[in-house]
């Protein structure tokens, strides 16, 4: 087995991959400008680690790159290694070319698609070109949030205006503000359509009094026809940027154009930004997305390996579909996950291989979960006893116990609604029903509920491990 690299020789493994990348001259402009992105972290075992700051520019590392830098790394290091690609928002990438810097030495999303597209979709260096309306897939879930953003994007500045999108993590929020941007100036190429999200737009806005530049930053924000505005609960306790951020949104909104605002949250659990901005709110539209149910996720996934042009079976494309169901982005992990593993293996894509390669992730027999398991493990969470849990104690953190573990029990067991109310002191099935429709609600509203299922659950699954 060839020696493992010393750790610290991680830069001179990732120079010789680059060199190996150059001297072999098939990557073009584009690619050469990701690499540039690309931070590269460690060498353990078989695996390279890799971060890279935007989940944009890990999608474009893990799809069109994954292979020449796989090959270019193993034959630095003189084994098969694979990587593995995080994203960490303090790998700072250039500064974009505000002054004048060339445009192939900034790394920004694909200007042009790979393959020349029969409808094109028009350029924007800000747009995300996976992000459209066609690659979309609508169901029951996000159908009006749907509808309302191609409403926005076929009269911006007419209807919706502002139109506010929120749901929980990874539920097509961006992709909806994106594919409203490449729409737009689809129909009409002349629109001036920003997006941003309001972590950059803080940045921009507090690297503007730095250096200056209060007013290229306001014609940035305000010489626009669109702004999209995505996942404006990071400006929360921002008070400076909020309040230009409100001067932006009144200047705009005046002037007859149109704001789009995403949040993980429902505006009400907004602090410091529902009560100045309700009034504005009642002018336009608020709408959320949902998690998808099977049929949706089964689709978005077929979608998705269409796109990348990968075969999976739909067998393969069902167990994953029924095993993760909260969040897209990880559904379309998984798919990634147990595709490139397929690839690097030379193995085919079937459901054996998908069982083994996520089975950390998944569950494949959740009916060993049992009711008992998830009552205590929420007990444990929450600090409090098995009999105040299953009790008929209204108090607020016993509720929210109580609600949590019997959405647990619906989603990783196969117990009937009355069942599930027998472990929890007899009590009837629609109360099970009202708590897990309020639990299925509220994940995709508040973010802390989110976070607490998953901890349960995660907590659940390492048990049985
Ligand atoms: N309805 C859908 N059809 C196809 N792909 C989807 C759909 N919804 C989400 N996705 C995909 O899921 C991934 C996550 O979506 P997106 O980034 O838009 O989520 P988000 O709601 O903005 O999440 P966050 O709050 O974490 O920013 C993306 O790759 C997106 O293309």
């Amino acid at each position: 087995m060839a020696a493992e690299p010393a750790p610290e020789s991680i830069d001179a493994v990732w120079r010789g991959a680059l060199d190996f990348l150059t001297e072999d001259g098939s990557l073009s402009a584009q690619a050469r400008s990701f690499l540039r992105l690309v931070k590269p972290l460690a060498v353990v075992e078989d695996n390279v680690f890799l971060a890279v700051a935007e989940d944009f520019t890990k999608n474009y590392v893990e799809t069109t790159l994954r292979g020449p830098v796989t090959e270019a790394l193993s034959e630095v290091i003189g084994r098969d290694v694979r990587i593995a690609v995080t994203v960490d928002a303090s790998v700072t990438p250039p500064a974009p070319a505000e002054d004048g810097a060339a445009a192939e030495d900034v790394p920004r999303p694909p200007m042009r698609r790979p393959e020349p597209a029969p409808a094109p979709v028009v350029e924007d260096p800000h747009l995300n070109p996976r992000y459209t309306f066609d690659t979309f897939v609508i169901g029951p879930s996000n159908r009006f949030a749907h509808a309302a953003a191609l409403a926005v994007a076929e009269s911006p500045g007419k209807t919706y205006n502002p139109l506010f999108i929120y749901g929980g993590s990874g539920l097509g929020k961006t992709h909806l503000l994106h594919a409203i941007g490449h729409y737009t100036r689809h129909l009409k190429p002349q629109t001036r359509v920003r997006y941003v999200n309001s972590e950059e737009f803080t940045n921009d806005f507090i690297n503007s009094i730095r250096d200056d530049r209060s007013l290229s930053f306001k014609r940035t924000y305000r010489e626009v026809d669109v702004l999209l505005i995505d996942d404006i609960q990071f400006l929360q306790g921002k008070e400076q940027t909020l309040e230009e951020f409100f001067h932006t949104f009144n200047a705009l909104h005046n002037a007859g154009k149109h704001v789009v605002i995403t949040s993980d949250v429902s505006p009400r659990y907004l602090d410091g930004i529902e009560e100045r901005m309700r009034t504005r709110f009642e002018w336009g539209l608020m709408t959320d997305v949902q998690p998808p149910d099977l049929e949706t996720r089964v689709a978005i996934l077929r979608k998705k390996a269409a796109a990348d042009a990968v075969q999976a079976p739909s067998d393969v494309l069902e167990y994953i579909a029924s095993n993760i169901t909260s969040n897209i982005r990880e559904l379309e992990g998984a798919l990634i996950r147990v595709t490139a593993f397929a690839a690097l293996n030379r193995q085919p894509v079937d459901l054996s291989l998908a069982q083994v390669v996520l089975k950390d992730l998944i569950s494949d027999d959740d009916s060993e979960i049992t009711a008992a398991a998830i009552i205590g493990k929420t007990a444990e969470y929450f600090d409090i006893s098995l009999e105040e849990l299953t009790g008929t104690s209204r108090s607020r953190v016993f509720v929210t116990a109580r609600q949590i573990a019997m959405y647990l029990c619906r989603q990783l067991t196969d117990l009937s609604l009355p069942k599930i109310g027998e472990h929890f002191g007899g009590k009837d099935h629609t109360t099970v029903m009202y708590a897990v429709k309020k639990v299925e609600d509220q994940i995709a509203q508040r973010r802390q509920m989110y976070n607490q299922v998953n901890e349960i659950h995660a907590r659940i699954k390492q048990s049985r491990a």
